[in-house]
């Protein structure tokens, strides 16, 4: 099985998928693999250099910054951007996946219900924080603006557009009940892999 992970930015998706890996529960994040193929795919430089301009890139080093500024300030460059990395994360995905062995994995993915990814899920989670501590989290772990996490957060659907397609909710607040409500869904997932 699949199970999709998502949340708003900043909501602790990362640290919810930490802690499926801890139970040893291969987790694969896409926003990972966008960024290492950002940086290692020739095509993906190529296109992205045509859509962005040459400041996309130093040398082969994508200037992440810079494509955020770009694109979370322009719609219709964002959705050409997905549209350059999406397929190629889709596809590493694929490669990824027949390579486990694991009655489920995780795809954590940021924007899961957005893009359409979770249509390929057989299990949903939403991870869940309100806007006070999802800004207080990132501005710690970033040093970010609160007017750049604002023009991402703009970008993505709100917790309740996205709890009408999730099959479960992690409220991440205390660490501690966010990592029993993890051990909770593991058991749950896995009495489904059985039926
Ligand atoms: C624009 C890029 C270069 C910015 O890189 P940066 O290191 O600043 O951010 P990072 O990738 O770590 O993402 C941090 C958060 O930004 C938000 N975010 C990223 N991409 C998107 C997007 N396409 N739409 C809405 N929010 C997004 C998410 O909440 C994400 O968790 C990068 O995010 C990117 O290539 N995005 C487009 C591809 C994509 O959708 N990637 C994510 C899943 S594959
Ligand atoms: N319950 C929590 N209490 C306090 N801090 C937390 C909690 N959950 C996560 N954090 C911290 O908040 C920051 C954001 O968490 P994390 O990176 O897991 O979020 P994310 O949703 O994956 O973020 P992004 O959307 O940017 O990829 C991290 O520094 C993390 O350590």
């Amino acid at each position: 099985m699949v199970v999709g992970l998502t949340g708003g930015i900043g909501s602790g998706k990362t640290t919810v998928a930490g802690f499926f890996k801890d139970k040893g529960i291969p987790v694969y994040i896409a926003d990972d693999a966008g960024k290492r193929l950002l940086e290692t795919s020739a095509e993906i430089r190529e296109k992205v250099t045509a859509l962005i301009g040459k400041e996309a890139y130093t040398g082969k080093t994508p200037n992440r910054k810079h494509i955020a500024s770009v694109v979370f300030n322009e719609s219709s460059k964002l959705e050409a951007l997905n549209g350059i990395i999406h397929p190629a994360v889709a596809k590493d995905f694929e490669t990824w996946k027949s390579e486990q062995n694991s009655v489920y994995v995780i795809y954590e993915a940021a924007i899961l219900f957005e893009a359409g990814g979770y249509k390929k899920c057989d299990i949903n989670i939403l991870v869940t924080a309100s806007k006070e501590e999802k800004i207080k989290r990132l501005q710690q772990r970033d040093k970010s603006s609160i007017e750049e996490i604002e023009a991402r957060m703009a970008k993505q659907w709100s917790d309740e557009q996205k709890k009408k397609l999730a099959d479960f909710e992690i409220e991440n607040h205390d660490l501690s009940l966010t990592k029993s409500r993890v051990n909770e869904l593991h058991d749950i997932i896995l009495k489904r892999g059985k039926n």
